[in-house]
């Protein structure tokens, strides 16, 4: 292998370890502990695992963590009363509403009832006007997450060219857009785009956000480019279940400088920070100073 490992479970303990020095402090001098609520709708067993390892993570960094599992039959309206509750509930600074949502519920209207200064996955339609003109806001945690690996590796990326591939409101629209906030030049791909081997052969950095178990592959990286890994597809081989990610790690290291793997990349990095969004929505709730180098 060619290029250097970017090992995001390392950065996320170092980010987890940032954090928990913040939430002391935080108890410490003004006697408050930040609290992060997830709602959980239903029973996908993905979502349990990945709700599970907030809830401890929160635990972990010195936080409140407050779950609220409701079953897949629970109406729309009863979970818009209880994203109510906890928009007015002033231990709960930060909250999360585990996506996807069962297919009775409207996502847009869930996300958009949840108060701005709480959304710490960034998803309320003010938090990405506020981003898309770059102010003040919550930065969703998956491209925070990566953004914060990048400039770690290169310091600046003023004047790079980066591909993003996926163009979700979750992950792709905002990854292009922080990108564009430290002056790249940002192409964002789609199953629309014409010819992406040629489009990805461009990029200085590629972000893959698909969904497709290996798609990108090694041929497609152009030589000594920064490859971050969003994917997580869980698929068969050899008999037994494994993680991978939308890159084709093996044939891609061979090219690029650098590389996130999966698992270990991007995920842990995500988690790490839902938990600096949380703490960051505390201090903002308090009029506190926010800790540097949490936020894009
Ligand atoms: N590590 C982490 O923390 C997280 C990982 N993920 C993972 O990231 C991946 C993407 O998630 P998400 O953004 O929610 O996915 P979506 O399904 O919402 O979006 C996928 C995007 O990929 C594009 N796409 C699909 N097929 C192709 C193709 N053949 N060529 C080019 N583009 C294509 C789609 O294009 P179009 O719009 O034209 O349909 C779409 O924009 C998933 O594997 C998910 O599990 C997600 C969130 C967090
Ligand atoms: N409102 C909302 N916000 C989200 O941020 C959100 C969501 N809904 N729905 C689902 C996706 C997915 N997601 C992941 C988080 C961590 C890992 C993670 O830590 N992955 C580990 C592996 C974990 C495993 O083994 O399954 C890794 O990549 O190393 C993965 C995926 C957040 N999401």
């Amino acid at each position: 292998m060619a290029a250097t490992l970017i090992d995001g479970k390392a950065f996320a303990a170092k980010v987890r370890g940032q954090v928990a020095e913040h939430v002391a402090r935080l108890k410490e001098e003004h006697g408050i502990t930040p609290g992060l609520a997830v709602v959980l709708v239903g029973e996908d067993p993905a979502s349990q695992v990945y709700v599970r390892s907030k809830g401890k993570s929160t635990v972990e960094v010195g936080m409140n963590s407050y779950e609220h599992k409701l079953d897949a039959e629970t109406s729309e309206a009863d979970l818009l009363a209880l994203i109510g509750k906890l928009n007015s509930d002033p231990a709960v600074n930060g909250i999360l509403v585990q996506l996807p949502l069962p297919k009775h519920m409207n996502e847009e209207l869930v996300i958009n009832s949840i108060a701005p200064e709480k959304d710490v996955d960034g998803f309320h339609i003010s938090n990405v006007g506020l981003l898309g003109t770059g102010q003040k806001s919550m930065v969703p945690c998956t491209p925070l997450g990566c953004l914060m690996m990048l400039r770690d590796h290169h310091g600046s990326l003023s004047g790079m060219d980066a591909v993003v591939i996926g163009r979700s409101n979750i992950v792709g629209k905002p990854m292009a857009q922080l990108l564009l906030g430290d002056s790249c030049t940002v192409t964002i791909a789609h199953s629309r785009t014409k010819d992406l081997p040629e489009v990805v052969r461009r990029a200085d950095i590629v972000v893959a956000a698909v969904g497709r178990p290996e798609m990108v592959p090694g041929d497609w990286i152009k030589e000594g480019a920064t490859v971050i890994d969003v994917g997580i597809n869980r698929i068969e081989r050899g008999g037994k279940n494994v993680l991978v990610g939308d890159v084709d790690f093996a044939s891609a290291a061979e090219r690029a400088g650098a590389i996130t793997p999966v698992p270990g990349g991007v995920g842990p990095m995500t988690i790490a920070c839902l938990l600096a969004n949380t703490v960051t929505a505390a201090c903002r709730a308090h009029n506190l100073a926010e800790p540097e180098g949490l936020t894009a």
